[in-house]
């Protein structure tokens, strides 16, 4: 049975939730399920935006033939190519076959790649600022490439200023009935979801979404109808999202103070870095959090070092070099683009090794990376001569931290 949201009185969300979904990209673990947004604007022409992913495929078709009461639907606006918004394309395609499709030229590349043995006949290549008037109401397409596909691209509605936002601005999690930001807690609610989605999915191209938010920067935003997640459509909302993408996209912290992200495989290491914890908050460090990585999904502690000032990586020696977790978790949050911050490092040696070396190896002739206090190594456990190297790096590190 459809199960559809008025958002204006001519536009309806037409989307739907996935509960049974583990993990989003078969990658990103998910606590609370995800949502895929479409939407309906009846005007003179009728106009689909995005169609969602094949999870809820039946739920979708049947929205879209409610939303539209007995109409034809004239065109499908195609944002974004993911499968998670495209995959049903066809499906609607076969319904409503005079429809017009309107994307750019890599929009089309992908469609016809995605699905080769489909004939889009009627297909409208659109560039930067071109405008299609459906009657009272009018888009306003924008080219925003990499943010996170190089096919993306939004609508702005000029009349009202409703920006369909493709997947910026969007978020993990469901819709539990409440579509809009101002029905759920905001930004407690979705935010730290909402980041990790940023970070993790789009976190690489900052200056894209930089550029995009320029773009944006002269218009009047009313209402943000992004591809997942809640809808923004007060002023405050919407300038905390605008103010935390630029944050985010900028590579700035908002937390000034230490996360320490450690491996430990007999407790040793995980010894060190509570003791370190502990002499922080002696000197007045608030807000450390301390993550054992090998517990905790890599997408949750990238999402957190983008939050922080210092990072702190402490991990054993294993086979002759850094532990693996420790080496994939830094290499993947690199190959994120994460920058700007300060780095300090613990390592822990029986008999030797590269870990420390590996460690720092990432960070050092890099500009964006400044390293806090000499490294502390570890004999097997923590010894006096530990304790005095932890306190030295704490000193370095809350010296640093009330500097810079
Ligand atoms: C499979 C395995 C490989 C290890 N390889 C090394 C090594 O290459 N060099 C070294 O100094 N210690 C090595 N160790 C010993 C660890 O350094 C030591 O067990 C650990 O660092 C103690 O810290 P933890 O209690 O935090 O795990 C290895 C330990 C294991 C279990």
């Amino acid at each position: 049975m459809q199960n559809t949201v008025q958002v204006k009185p001519d536009i309806i969300w037409v989307g739907g939730n996935d509960r049974r979904v583990n993990r989003f990209e078969n990658l990103f673990p998910l606590t609370h399920g995800m949502s895929y947004n479409a939407y309906v604007i009846l005007d003179e022409k009728t106009v689909l935006t995005d169609t969602v992913d094949r999870s809820i495929s039946v739920l979708f078709m049947e929205n879209v033939k409610a939303a539209l009461a007995g109409r034809q639907l004239d065109y499908l606006v195609i944002h974004h190519m993911e499968p998670d918004h495209c995959a049903n394309i066809e499906a609607i395609v076969q319904a409503y076959p005079d429809i017009q499709l309107i994307g750019n030229r890599n929009t089309y590349k992908f469609l016809t790649q995605f699905y080769p043995a489909f004939a889009f006949n009627h297909f409208i290549t659109v560039k930067e600022g071109e405008e299609l008037t459906i009657g009272k109401r009018t888009l306003r397409f924008y080219m925003t490439p990499n943010v996170h596909w190089p096919e993306v691209m939004m609508s702005y509605e000029v009349s009202e200023g409703l920006l369909f936002s493709a997947d910026a601005f969007g978020s993990f999690a469901t819709i539990d009935g409440n579509l809009f930001s101002d029905e759920i807690y905001f930004p407690e609610g979705i935010i730290d979801e909402a980041r990790r989605y940023y970070v993790n999915i789009v976190g690489k191209f900052g200056s894209h979404v930089l550029k995009a938010l320029k773009k944006f920067s002269d218009l009047n935003i009313t209402t943000i109808l992004p591809l997942h997640g809640p809808i923004y459509r007060t002023p405050e909302h919407i300038g905390q999202i605008l103010a935390a993408y630029q944050n985010w996209a900028s590579y700035d912290f908002d937390k000034k103070s230490a996360l320490i992200l450690y491996a430990s495989m007999y407790g040793n290491t995980e010894n060190a870095v509570d003791i370190l914890a502990s002499q922080l908050a002696k000197k007045g460090v608030r807000e450390i959090k301390v993550y054992d990585i090998s517990d905790t999904d890599p997408s949750y502690l990238i999402a957190e070092m983008w939050q922080y000032s210092h990072l702190v990586f402490a991990a054993p020696n294993y086979n002759g070099d850094l532990f693996y977790k420790m080496d994939a978790l830094i290499r993947e949050a690199l190959r994120l683009n994460l920058k700007n911050k300060k780095v300090s490092f613990i390592s822990n040696a029986t008999w030797g090794g590269l870990a420390l070396k590996t460690m720092q190896g990432y960070f050092e002739d890099d500009k964006r990376f400044a390293q806090v206090g000499t490294p502390v190594e570890i004999p097997s456990a923590v010894c006096e001569g530990t304790v005095d190297a932890l306190a030295a790096l704490a000193d370095e590190l809350s010296a640093s931290l009330t500097a810079d």
